[in-house]
């Protein structure tokens, strides 16, 4: 059976799909990329879509040209052939474009009684406007109120004082600086302490799996505002084995490679990752978990999960369609596996064939 699948080059080349398409012709199932270039009537019929539309849609909204028109083909696409399942659907995946719709969703799993907070946000229409300073609670991180699908929605501003972020406006007014945040809608969120380490969840369907990752340190004294990109912060610590060295001090980190790389904590001590892995509350995590995938249908989602210094108050502080999945264990298998649920659900009645036997049976036979 074929699956046709639009995922951008940088996402094919991430290690859970190297070797994906062998893996699943060993589960009868092709995988074939749907190629947007190409008239509707020359692509090849498949019994399921998946996708990270997002990395189409945002450039599209933005008026690239190449975008606009394969988005326009994806949805001539799915007009042609209305009874081919979209996973996920793209209406539902819309919902986490941006920010503010993510607060809203965020909420609203809130209110289905599960004892999570999410930072206190608000939404500017660009970082220059005007704020009075009990606004909101500083510090803040500043993000873009544009989600995902592009540079400038993982460049974000850590500023420690509402001083401050006055003195960043005036920057920004007088075009002293001119980095990307200064003329888009943001969003100011308050920065939780959270000893630096961050929980990233990510889910496939009801699989849930969760990993620590290096975060922001504590912002115990005010300095300086730290602009930094998301996308660059190390995705793994360097475990400082205490033994090494009786220099060696929790919170130790390697040589800077970018400015801001100080005010990270890229390498925890093993008594650091224990201390907060035990407050983790897994349960609470799959609860959220389950709330996210009721509130928006969405199989292919991840968030992220910070714990308050000194407390087991847990914060989610970003949800996004279609991650990295990072070191998943598994991911191939659970990936197919869900593709082939996906598929009996909507054709109860098709049996799985070899590939081969597929290839050679009737066109509208799946
Ligand atoms: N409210 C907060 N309090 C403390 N730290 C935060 C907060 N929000 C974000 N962070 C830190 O900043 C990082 C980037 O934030 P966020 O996850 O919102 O960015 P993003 O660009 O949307 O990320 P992604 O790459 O997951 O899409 C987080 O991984 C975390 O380390
Ligand atoms: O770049 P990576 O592979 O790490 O994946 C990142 C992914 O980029 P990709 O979808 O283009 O791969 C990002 O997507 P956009 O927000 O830009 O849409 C976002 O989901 C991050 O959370 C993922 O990083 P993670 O924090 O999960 O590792
Ligand atoms: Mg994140």
């Amino acid at each position: 059976m074929k699956v046709g699948y639009v995922f951008s080059r940088k996402k094919l080349g991430r290690s859970g799909f190297t070797g994906l398409e062998d893996y699943a012709v060993t589960q009868c199932i092709q995988l074939e990329p749907l190629d947007l270039g190409q008239p509707v009537e020359n692509l090849e019929h498949v019994v399921l879509v998946v996708h990270k539309l997002t990395d189409v849609i945002v450039p599209a909204e933005r008026g690239n040209e190449k975008a606009k028109a394969e988005l326009e083909r994806f949805k001539e696409y799915t007009a042609k052939y209305p009874h081919i399942p979209i996973v996920d659907p793209i209406p539902q995946v819309m919902k986490l474009l941006n920010r503010r719709d993510m607060y809203e969703v965020l909420q609203k799993c809130r209110r289905k009684g599960i004892q999570f907070s999410v930072p206190d946000s608000m939404f500017l229409t660009t970082m220059v406007s005007a704020i009075s300073q009990d606004a909101i609670q500083f510090p803040v991180i500043c993000k873009t109120v544009a989600a995902c699908s592009s540079p400038l929605a993982h460049q974000m501003m850590l500023i420690p004082t509402f001083r401050e972020f006055e003195r960043q406006l005036t920057l920004v007014r007088e075009a002293h600086v001119n980095h990307g945040l200064g003329d888009v809608p943001v969003m100011l969120q308050s920065f939780i302490d959270h000893d630096g380490v961050i929980f990233k969840v990510y889910v496939i369907d009801k699989h849930v799996y969760i990993t620590p990752r290096p975060s922001i340190r504590n912002v115990e004294h005010a300095y300086e505002s730290v602009e930094f990109d998301s996308q660059d912060i190390p995705k793994q610590f360097t475990i400082a084995a205490e033994s090494i060295s009786p220099h060696t001090q929790e919170g130790d980190s390697e040589p800077p490679a970018y400015p801001w790389y100080s005010h990270f904590m890229t390498n925890a001590s093993n008594r650091l990752l224990k201390e907060k892995e035990k407050h983790l509350d897994k349960v609470k995590v799959n609860r959220i978990a389950d709330a996210i995938r009721e509130t928006l249908g969405l199989t292919f989602f991840g968030f992220d999960v910070i714990i308050r210094s000194g407390s087991n108050e847990h914060f989610v502080v970003d949800l996004n369609y279609f991650p990295s999945y990072a070191n998943v264990p598994n991911f191939q298998k659970i990936f197919i596996d869900v593709l082939k649920a996906k598929i009996e659900a909507a054709y109860p009645t098709a049996p799985f064939y070899p590939i081969e036997h597929h290839l050679h049976a009737p066109k509208d036979d799946i």
